[in-house]
């Protein structure tokens, strides 16, 4: 699939703004601060309705704006989609084909995107809470019910938190067991989706990893479960603690992920660029991930990564993802890019204002099957 145009209004530094896209290779240039990154975060934005650097949708909204639009078209399988979302002061709206779609699971999916940014490396270094979070965010994009089970676990579980905080004598243990019950349904289904998600990401990112260490390193990815056989056992085992910490302390909320390279645990052990290698090989396993799901590949963001990476781990990932996923670069300097191919849109950043300095059209568009 690909993106051909998008249309920002009021988006962060960008008070108006229509960009047509290279089918292939799309780089944003330009110096610090000036909107490079705020461009890949509004396609991130378009395709899951969430930022990937803030939780605070306001920070979206250009200063002095009540509301903001992205929208853009998006091509695949032959057939044209225009997605647009809206945030207002009472809300947000999403419209895919110009109709308003009122669930997420409805709206995520029609774009998919895969963004590799600096703060990916927080994937691997980072809190459980980051992984959780990464891995929620990729299972959305490939199965929109996820979405609705993770909701409603996690409903329940601030449901049950909350009741755990009432005094002692007000609990009610026949409730609390209704309550255990809905967790435990929710619950055993958001793990199974992490399980089979965790698998075909270990298998996928161990190949790649592979390729990318040229047969050095063997990558292994755990899904490290906090449930560890029985979650409706485990829960009433937990409950008296649980009731004195006023807090559920068993469940995939506590779930989290280990990336091990030759048996050693990268996290803690790995060196920073063994850390980086094992954030692109999980990324670029993600673009495959998609495509075995969904049977398109999904659009390719690369902000501010490409300088991090030696010459041949640049040669190695654009070779992997060129003519294969649409993709957008996000630099400083172009001096330091490597191997790039002949036809492709270079935009000229300054100050929220966007000049196309560039654009060699390709005679061949990207797979978009
Ligand atoms: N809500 C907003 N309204 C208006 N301007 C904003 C808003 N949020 C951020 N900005 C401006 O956007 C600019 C930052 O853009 P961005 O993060 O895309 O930078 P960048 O070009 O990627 O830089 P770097 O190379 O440092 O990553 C800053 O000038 C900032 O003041």
């Amino acid at each position: 699939m690909i993106i051909s145009e998008l249309h920002l209004s009021n988006f962060r530094n960008y008070n108006h703004l229509d960009l047509t896209f290279h089918p292939n290779l799309n780089i944003f240039v330009g110096k610090n601060a000036q909107g490079k990154t705020n461009i890949a975060e509004s396609i991130y934005f378009l395709a899951l309705t969430r930022s990937h650097r803030t939780h605070t949708d306001r920070e979206l909204i250009g200063w002095e704006q009540k509301e903001m639009s992205v929208s853009g078209t998006i091509i695949k399988k032959n057939t044209t989609v225009p997605l647009e979302i809206t945030l207002t002061p009472k809300g947000r709206i999403a419209k895919v084909n110009h109709l308003k779609e009122n669930r997420l699971a409805d709206y995520v999916g029609h774009l998919n995107v895969i963004m590799f940014a600096p703060e990916d490396l927080a994937i691997i270094k980072g809190a459980p809470s980051v992984r959780r979070r990464f891995v929620d965010m990729e299972i959305g994009q490939i199965r929109p019910v996820y979405l609705y089970d993770l909701m409603r676990y996690n409903k329940t579980l601030k449901e049950r938190n909350s009741y755990l905080k009432f005094d002692a004598s007000k609990i009610d243990p026949n409730f609390l067991d209704v309550l255990d019950d809905q967790l435990v349904e929710y619950g055993e289904k958001v793990m199974n989706h992490r399980k089979q998600f965790i698998s075909s990401l270990t298998e996928i990112s161990a190949d790649l990893h592979h390729h990318l260490s040229h047969g050095q390193e063997k990558l292994r990815i755990v899904y490290a479960q906090n449930v560890k056989t029985d979650f409706a056992v485990e829960l009433k085992q937990a409950r008296q603690k649980d009731q004195f910490r006023a807090q559920t302390s068993v469940g995939p909320h506590r779930d989290d992920l280990q990336f091990f390279i030759n048996d050693i645990n990268v996290s803690n052990f790995g060196s920073q660029g063994q850390q980086r290698t094992t954030a692109l090989s999980v990324k670029l396993a993600e673009i495959e991930l998609i495509h075995q799901e969904t049977g398109d590949y999904p659009v390719l963001l690369l902000d501010d990564v490409m300088s991090e990476l030696d010459n041949q781990r640049q040669l190695d990932l654009l070779a992997l993802v060129i003519g294969k996923t649409q993709t957008f670069i996000t630099t400083t300097t172009l001096d330091h890019l490597q191997h790039l191919p002949d036809k492709m849109t270079i935009f000229e950043v300054t100050s929220g204002m966007i000049q196309t300095v560039s654009s060699e059209q390709s005679d061949t568009s990207v797979d978009t099957e």
